[in-house]
């Protein structure tokens, strides 16, 4: 039974996530209403919806910036399908591409593009449409020449067509959304962006005549909007070059400075009739911007560096079997670090459990184990995601792929073992849990050298605690009796990790192919640790590391010379390959670690 604490707790939760009005009295047509609650389950609004669908419809440019998970999909497609339902005469296939929305990854054009097709099930005239890298070109070509109403797109491939694709017809092209702003640009796709702007006589341009103002080249009906759960200079350079005198929905006034640029801002929350007093301009953000779900709980797991593997496995395994209906996501920093994991997790079954080594049993996790990045083949991606959303008890290991945008149900907890860096990106890990009001938490692994990690993600706003995990530990039975606590001294020589860890590496040392892995793993994990730039250099520093514990945390009972010495060959061709490479973009830099 729940408690009346609880209760109340949750009566808060809905009414800081959900409006207290209803979609009609928000002005959409009552057809959209009806779909909305009958083929998508919505009651009421969220709150961004109840702020932005409005001002979409007004026809205003807007800048979203709110928490990961609020609904900000449907409060840009709602108010879109509103205007094109009721054109007069229709429209038709062959009046070309109204909407535009360009998001980070194929992941998220398919998710996005799913939700459209829901919601224009009565308007059959409105064609939704996709194109994305990975896809058969010709086939979008015919699809484009057909005539697509709404198509939502990954920034590269849009591109492509714009230039290549003669019978892709955006004459009519009246919204242009950014959605996941951030993460559009952080891939390096700004070049793109501003390419597809100019070919789409979209971007605006300053004039040095007076007050700075911003003026256009575009037709006067665009109207372009900008969704983004963080803020940062490029996300900010990019409202200043597409956004017209925009309403910005989200953000509250110690947010946002003067600039001359984004002089006609206004904020939602403010009487929008009233100018505002000084001009606005997002700020920078390193001074903290971050929006997290309120019910978010955040921790951290500090372990020394050997005994991630088994903690790890141990936190998974203690997890599954505590809850009855659990999803998790686990993310890693490269490829080839989510395959060796992935197949040591639906291999390994060996249990620290049983006393004789003879005696194995079962797997050490029993739940479906899937995984995603982006060196996977597109089918096998688009599988794992479409599966994932549907499972009720498993686990995803995946890089940042998954990160952003992505609509998992029920996924209860993010474990980000590997760190992610920016804290832009910690941002949008976590925000795969707790959407929507739901519980949710989210634990990161760190290193003892680590931990000022935490002081960088405190300047965003962000604040953790420590989580238990000798704990967990003490749960597990170790040949059948409990292990007491008091008998030693620090993590790594608890009798369970010491075990598990053992049980590891004679699995990983008997299986020719394991080994392989975990030591394309264990290379690609040091390559990327170095990759960490500014600031977080300082705290994710290579020379601190123990390269011996390293292996370790890959299952791998090889020297760390021996290792290294792999490491070192594969760093020296590295350099010559980046030699032969300069100029490379730093866009696919980016995309072959994901
Ligand atoms: N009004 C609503 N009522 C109930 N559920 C909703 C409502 N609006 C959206 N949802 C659901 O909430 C979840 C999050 O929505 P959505 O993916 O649009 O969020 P988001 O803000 O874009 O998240 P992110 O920043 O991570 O991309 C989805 O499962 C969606 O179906």
């Amino acid at each position: 039974m729940r408690s009346e604490r609880a209760e109340e707790k949750e009566t808060i939760n809905h009414s800081e996530i959900f409006a207290s009005c209803s979609f009609s009295s928000l002005g959409l047509h009552p057809t959209i209403c009806n779909e909305l609650r009958e083929r998508m389950g919505y009651e009421a609004p969220t709150q961004v919806q109840a702020q932005a669908i409005p001002v979409v419809l007004s026809g205003r440019h807007v800048l979203v910036n709110a928490a990961t998970g609020t609904g900000k999909t449907v409060a840009y497609l709602a108010p879109i399908i509103h205007h094109l339902q009721s054109c007069s005469p229709k429209i038709e296939r062959a009046h070309g591409t109204f909407a535009l929305i360009l998001v980070p990854t194929r992941e998220l054009c398919t998710q996005v593009y799913e939700i459209l097709q829901k919601l224009l099930h009565r308007f059959h005239w409105i064609v939704p449409g996709h194109v994305m890298g990975g896809e058969n070109r010709s086939k979008e070509k015919a699809r484009l020449r057909k005539g697509i109403s709404i198509l939502v797109a990954t920034p590269g491939r849009l591109l492509d067509h714009l230039k290549n694709t003669s019978s892709f017809v955006h004459t009519n092209l009246r919204w242009i959304i950014f959605d996941e702003a951030d993460r559009i640009l952080e891939l390096g796709f700004g070049k793109e962006i501003e390419e597809i702007l100019d070919l789409l006589g979209s971007r605006l341009i300053e004039s040095v005549g007076k007050g700075n103002e911003v003026s256009s080249i575009s037709k006067t009906q665009r109207q372009n909007l900008l969704l983004s759960a963080t803020l940062n200079e490029k996300v900010n350079h990019l409202a200043k070059i597409s956004l017209q005198n925009p309403i910005m929905i989200g953000l509250d006034d110690k947010k946002m400075q003067p600039d001359p640029l984004l002089e006609h801002a206004e904020s939602v929350e403010s009487d929008t009739d009233d100018e505002l007093e000084h001009p606005r301009k997002i700020t920078n953000s390193s001074t903290g911007d971050y929006k997290l779900p309120v019910q978010l709980v955040q921790k951290y797991v500090k372990v020394p560096c050997g005994s991630r593997l088994a903690v790890l496995l141990s936190i998974l395994k203690h997890l599954f079997e505590k809850q009855y209906s659990q999803k998790i996501v686990v993310f890693f920093s490269t490829c080839d670090a989510v395959d060796f994991h992935y197949s040591l997790v639906s291999e390994f079954h060996s249990s620290p459990n049983s006393a004789s080594e003879v005696e194995v049993t079962e797997m050490f996790l029993r739940c479906k184990t899937f995984r995603l990045h982006g060196n996977m083949k597109q089918e096998d991606r688009r599988n794992t995601f479409q599966a994932f959303k549907t499972e009720k008890l498993a686990l995803l290991l995946s890089t940042d792929v998954a990160a952003r945008g992505l609509d998992f149900p029920k996924v209860r907890c993010i474990i980000q073992y590997d760190s992610p860096g920016e804290a832009t990106e910690y941002v949008h890990r976590v925000g795969r849990t707790a959407r929507l009001g739901e519980k949710g938490d989210s634990w990161i692994f760190l290193q003892p050298v680590e931990m000022d990690y935490i002081e960088d993600l405190k300047k965003h706003g962000v604040s953790l605690t420590e989580y238990p995990i000798i704990k967990v530990l003490d749960s597990f039975p170790l040949y059948g009796q409990m292990h007491r606590i008091k008998k030693f001294v620090s993590l790594e020589s608890h009798p369970w990790l010491v075990s598990l860890q053992k049980a590891l590496e004679s699995f990983i040392s008997a299986q020719p192919m394991m080994n392989k892995l975990a030591q394309k793993a264990f290379i690609s994990w040091v390559r990327a640790y170095t990759a960490h730039r500014g600031e977080l250099k300082r705290i994710f520093m290579v020379q601190k590391l123990h390269l011996g514990h390293v292996a370790k945390s890959f299952a791998l009972k090889q020297q760390p010379s021996l290792v290294g010495k792999s490491f070192q060959k594969q760093q020296s061709y590295k350099r010559k390959r980046d030699q032969r490479q300069k100029g490379q973009s730093k866009r696919r830099k980016i995309n072959g670690k994901t």
